[in-house]
Formats: C-alpha cells, structure tokens, sequence
C-alpha cells in the first residue's frame, strides 16, 4: 500500500477531515498522520516524509522546497489541502517530476460563502443594530444599503473572487471587478465591469470584497490612499491575505468611524490580542476562519489522492503555466 503523509497540526486535521473521510484514506493507503499540533519545521516534515509517495499538507504547513524533496525522493504527489497556489510553491520545485495538486476548488466556494454573508450583514448593519438593541428598543441604525442597490467590488478575479460573483450576481447588484490580468471583455463575461484603477473601485463602491494572492504587485495595495477614498458607510472584506492591505491604515479609519471591515486575515496571523481589529466595534476578525475549516476541503483532498494512486488525475493540477500568469 502507498504511504501518505499528513503534515497539518492535529487541529487542522480534525478542522478538514471528517472520520469518513480520514477512513476513507486509511482504507486506500497507508497514513501516517501528523501526531502533534505544533507545525512542522522544514527538517521535521523532511524526516516525517521519508517513506511516503504522497504528501498531504496546507498552508499551515512547511512548503514542497528543495531541500525536503531531495530527503524525500519516493514523493510523486504534494496535495495541498488550500487553495493560495501561488506564492506557496517555490521555484524550487521546477524541473521536479512530483505533481501539485490543489483544493481551490472546494477552498473557493467555502471562502465566496462566507463573503456573501459578511457583505450582507456589513451593508445591511446588522451587528450595530443588535448592539444598540441589547439593553433597550433603538429604532434601527439608518439602513439605505442592500446589495441588489449597491456597487459591489471584487479585487482579483481569482478562483474565490469567481465564485463570489456567481453567488452575488442574482441579487443584482453592479459589480466592478479591479485586476489589471483580465480583459474587459473577459470581465463581460463574468457578469462585471473591469475598471482601470484600484482608487475608481474604491470610490464607487459600496462593498468591497479582496481576493488577490500575496505578491510583490499585491503587498499593502489596499492603503491609506484607498481607504481614504471608500465611501463613509462602505463594507470591506479581506478573505485573501492581511499582507494585501494596510491594516494600519485600516485601522486609523475604522477608529474615525468610518467602514465596517471584515478581516479573516492579518498580518502576521494570528492577529495580536491587543490588536485592534479583534475589538473594534465596525470590524469582525474571524482569524482564517473563511476556508481553512470545511470538511469539503479534506474530501476532496482524499478524493485527489485516491485518483493519484489509482492512476487517475486529482481534480486541479497545479501547471506553471497557471503560477507564471500570476506576477
Ligand atoms: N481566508 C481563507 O481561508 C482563504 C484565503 N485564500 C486566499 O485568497 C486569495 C485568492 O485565492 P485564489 O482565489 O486561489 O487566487 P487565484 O490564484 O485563483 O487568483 C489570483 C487572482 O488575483 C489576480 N491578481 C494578481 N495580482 C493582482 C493585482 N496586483 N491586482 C489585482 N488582481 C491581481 C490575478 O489576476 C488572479 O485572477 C489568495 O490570497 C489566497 O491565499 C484562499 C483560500 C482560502
Ligand atoms: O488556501 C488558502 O490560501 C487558505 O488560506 C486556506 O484557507
């Protein structure tokens, strides 16, 4: 039977794989799971992997870089159990034979999901007015703001991003889409409008949704000057990484009182007890909880590995072509 290793924390484990999925696994090779809940070093993973054909791991877990894929010269298959392709694989791994395959898909619609409502309960105010409500009858917290009458913003017009704008479109909102890898036409299609700047996006928009992959181009673009731009009562949303933004910057504004923010995600996660974010009362910091912790994502990462050994292809094989489009 082929050896497959489980490199996530104990925690994660138990966040992504249900017990039929984990016997499912068991059922079709042998699996040696990580026994701690602390995250592997690169040496440890290294040792962890020795034996194995096929490594399961996350973004919580060491990256496929050189040196482990030369400890372990038996690996065919890295299944990341995520969905962040890019700025997770190294250059490293050019030239290897080990195939790369991803969760996006199940990741996406998880992350999209939660999008969805956290876009309706920032336009909507629903926290504030639960709040006010708690001791006494408020009248509610002036509410002009639903989605089929708002402008809705997709930074990224990633695999989550896409998802988000299926789910988002039947209620009829418009929505801009800002990344400068699509076309105008391609944008059409989608349902969207490309618009040329990221300051036109945060000008026009109600809410704003961020789901760019953390890159040299994508570091802080959401800053001072942008969140300055957004509109008073406007939502903001970012499922993607906290490096994409300045959450200070953020932070100066929210405590103006102005936006009401989502954070799933900081830098460096996770977030500081004494940061802000986690108390402020216009934002909610869900510390990586968006895509991070769903059964479909250990299905599916079964399911890849059971097609991998049974000489079957797992349903997203990462390609450099997908990484090297990506800047
Ligand atoms: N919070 C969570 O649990 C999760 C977070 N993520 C994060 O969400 C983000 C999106 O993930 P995927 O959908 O897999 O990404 P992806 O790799 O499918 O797409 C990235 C998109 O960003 C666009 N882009 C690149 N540079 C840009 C720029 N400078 N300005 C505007 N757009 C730019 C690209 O054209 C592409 O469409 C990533 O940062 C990923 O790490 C993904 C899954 C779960
Ligand atoms: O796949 C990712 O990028 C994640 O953040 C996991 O939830």
């Amino acid at each position: 039977m082929a050896k497959v290793g489980v490199l996530m924390p104990v925690s994660m484990q138990k966040a992504i794989f249900s017990e039929a999925s984990r016997n499912e696994l068991e059922a079709a090779a042998q699996v040696k799971w990580n026994p701690t809940d602390v995250q592997f070093s690169d040496e440890e993973a290294a040792a962890f992997l020795q034996d194995c054909e096929v490594s399961i791991g996350s973004w919580r877990t060491p990256k496929p870089t050189k040196p482990i894929l030369e400890a372990c010269p038996s690996l065919k298959l890295w299944e990341h159990a995520a969905g962040s392709v890019k700025g997770f694989f190294t250059d490293d791994l050019r030239g290897s034979d080990i195939m790369i395959a991803s969760c996006a898909p199940a990741i996406g619609k998880t992350v999209a999901e939660m999008v969805l409502g956290e876009m309706i309960i920032g336009l909507r105010r629903i926290i504030p007015n639960a709040q006010s409500n708690q001791t006494e009858f408020r009248a509610p917290v002036p509410n002009k703001l639903y989605l089929a009458a708002s402008t809705v913003g997709i930074i990224g017009a990633s695999q989550v991003g896409r998802y988000f704008l299926q789910l988002v479109r039947p209620f009829g909102p418009k929505v801009l889409l800002y990344d400068p890898y699509i076309t105008q036409e391609a944008a059409a299609e989608l349902g969207a409008t490309k618009v040329d700047t990221l300051m036109e996006l945060c000008e026009q928009c109600d809410a704003i949704t961020m789901h760019t992959p953390m890159t040299d181009s994508t570091r802080r673009m959401m800053g001072a000057e942008q969140f300055q731009a957004m509109k008073d009562d406007a939502v903001f949303i970012n499922s993607s990484r906290g490096g994409c933004i300045d959450e200070q910057a953020l932070i100066a504004e929210l405590e103006k009182g102005r936006l009401f923010a989502f954070l799933d995600v900081s830098d460096p996660e996770p977030a500081e007890m004494s940061n802000p974010i986690r108390t402020l009362p216009n934002c909610i910091y869900t510390s990586h909880l968006a895509g991070g912790q769903s059964y479909h994502i250990g299905q599916q990462a079964v399911e890849d590995v059971k097609a991998f050994l049974n000489g079957a292809k797992p349903k997203m094989v990462v390609t450099w072509d997908m990484l090297d489009r990506l800047a």
